[in-house]
């Protein structure tokens, strides 16, 4: 197996805003153990920064693909990395005007890309998104929009998770391996199409939506059971997330 493992709401809860989010202490070390048992195919597919999650799972280092794929690090080295489309610049001071002027709306700037968040003021998510849409088609076909939950983000139009799984299943560590993947938002939809196709397993956190996911999960309580006692007992198998 290679394990790809999606972050906000799936390894953490999702939280009030970005930088609330809390990671229970014991899943990076296990997450450790479990790459050691997986011979070093273990990897985090994110919407945040590869400095972000290095920060979250510190000391622990693993391979990422953040930014939704725009940037991929494989043992310590950055191996792919799309450049900050033009004008983004232009395009965050416009997000930044919008958001000093409505409380509850928040930017996340991450160079490469950036979010538009609504979470803590859901009535502004038309006028919100209407403005996504208008920075996106500014910014030209070099970038897209991609949803999630309660954000919408500039994300350069080259990237995608299902595109970072498959670069990352063609490396040596995870080639010939069964893809997981284990997402909850509609960024990782294309990553479920991608290791379905691949003859992996795919895996939905929440029951809430339509999903690609052929398995789901109730929670990131329920998957971390499953890592953490996996860790634990030394092995990780298909079945531990199916046996349900
Ligand atoms: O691909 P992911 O690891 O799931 O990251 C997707 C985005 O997650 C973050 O936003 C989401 O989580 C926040 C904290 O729980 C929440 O407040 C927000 O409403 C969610 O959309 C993150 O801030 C983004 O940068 C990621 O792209």
């Amino acid at each position: 197996m290679a394990l790809f493992l999606d972050f906000d709401g799936t390894l953490v809860e999702i939280a009030p805003s970005p930088e609330d989010v809390r990671l229970d202490r014991r899943v990076a070390p296990a997450l450790e153990a479990l790459r050691t048992g997986l011979g070093g195919a273990l990897a985090l597919v994110s919407g945040r920064p590869i400095a972000f999650l290095d920060e979250m799972l510190t000391p622990h280092s693993f391979d990422i693909a953040g930014l939704h794929g725009a940037q991929i690090r494989v043992d310590g080295e950055i191996r792919s990395q799309s450049d900050a489309p033009e004008n983004m610049r232009e395009a965050l001071r416009d997000l930044v005007r919008f958001a000093n002027s409505h409380v509850g709306i928040i930017v996340e700037d991450k160079r490469i890309s950036a979010a538009l968040h609504w979470r803590l003021a859901p009535e502004l998510k038309d006028e919100a998104l209407d403005l996504m849409r208008q920075a996106a088609a500014k910014l030209g076909p070099g970038v897209r929009l991609q949803e999630g939950k309660s954000v919408a983000e500039l994300v350069p139009a080259s990237a995608s998770k299902g595109s970072a799984i498959a670069w990352l299943m063609a490396t040596p560590t995870y080639a010939g391996r069964r893809p997981v993947f284990i997402g909850d938002d509609i960024t990782d939809e294309d990553g479920f199409e991608a290791v379905n196709a691949m003859g992996g397993l795919s895996i939905r956190i929440g029951e809430d939506r339509e999903s690609h996911a052929l398995h789901r999960l109730a929670s990131p309580t329920a998957l971390r059971h499953i890592l953490l006692e996996a860790a634990e007992g030394g092995s990780l198998t298909a079945s531990s997330f199916t046996r349900d």
